[in-house]
């Protein structure tokens, strides 16, 4: 589909939508990709392709033009003025099982200044030791439920049941909720992390891969597995799986240990340095 920055698009839709902007023919920027975002519920918007104009350096709209998040390809303040109205409720879920309950108040602390401030936020903490959930003062519209699950001595089963315990709380209390995020628990906020994360099946790109050839993504190699990818598939490595309509680039998922790279321009949301061997079960 081809825009240009001066048309306006009227959507009725009850949904949102993307559309992608192809600038040609330009001496410095050939075949550069803009991506400019149309969010509506009956609204009269778009998102300026001048938005991002600056961001070549990083690929920003998938092969199946999904957006890629990058800082400057979105206008914070436009996208919260859409969505704002529209009261969305998000829902975050982060398990802080065993000795992992250490890194909760700061996941929660730093979410308050920087997760979806002025919306409707639900954290979900799930956890073993519901007396040592911190008390962390929440802003209004937001509140903070624990769901006890039991322990576990192997840290794999802790981190991979963690689907199946947040698809019993859709089914038990989530059918009014617009937005759910699942997040690490070892982890800071840093920078806005907001409205432009949003979409129907979201997923951040592994900062640990996203420079590498596909050739070397740790993907499911054993064919009788239903993960499996043959050499050659595959387009990012994300953390989860699916191939999402909207990708959160690694500002969304950095690491405390990695150093940051020049076409990061903003981390907003990071693993803290942890020792396995103090936190983990067994290792
Ligand atoms: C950001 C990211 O890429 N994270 C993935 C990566 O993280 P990590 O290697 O950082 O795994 P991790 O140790 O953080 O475990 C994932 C999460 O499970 C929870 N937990 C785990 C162990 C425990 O004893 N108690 C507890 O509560 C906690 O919320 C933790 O953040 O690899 C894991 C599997 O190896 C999972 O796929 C994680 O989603
Ligand atoms: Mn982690």
């Amino acid at each position: 589909m081809r825009v240009t920055a001066s048309t306006w698009w009227l959507l009725t839709s009850e949904y949102i939508h993307h559309l992608y902007h192809h600038r040609a023919n330009n001496a410095n920027r050939a075949n550069k990709l803009f991506v400019i975002r149309v969010v509506t519920r009956d609204l009269l918007v778009f998102q300026s392709a001048v938005q991002t104009a600056d961001r070549s350096d990083v690929v920003s709209v998938t092969p199946w033009l999904a957006p890629v998040v990058w800082e400057g390809t979105f206008n914070p303040v436009l996208l919260d003025s859409i969505y704002e109205p529209q009261n969305i409720s998000v829902a975050v879920t982060v398990f802080a099982v065993g000795k992992y309950i250490m890194f909760l108040k700061n996941f929660l602390e730093t979410a308050e200044q920087h997760f979806f401030i002025g919306f409707n936020v639900h954290v979900y903490v799930f956890t073993d030791r519901t007396k040592d959930v911190p008390q962390v003062k929440m802003a209004a519209g937001r509140q903070l439920t624990v769901r006890s699950v039991p322990s576990s001595k192997r840290w794999q089963e802790i981190s991979a049941r963690r689907m199946e315990l947040i698809q019993l709380l859709i089914e038990e209390e989530l059918h009014h909720t617009d937005y759910i995020f699942c997040l690490d628990v070892d982890s800071k906020f840093h920078g806005r992390w907001g409205s432009e994360s949003l979409g129907g099946l979201v997923a951040v790109i592994h900062p640990g891969y996203y420079k590498d050839d596909r050739s070397r993504f740790p993907y499911e190699r054993r064919p009788e597995s239903r993960a499996y990818l043959a050499p050659g598939e595959g387009d990012f490595y994300y953390c989860g799986g699916g191939s999402p309509e909207q990708v959160l680039s690694p500002e969304y998922l950095w690491q405390d240990f990695k150093s940051r790279e020049p076409e990061i321009h903003i981390i907003r949301f990071s693993g803290v340095v942890k020792n396995y061997a103090d936190i983990r079960p067994n290792v």
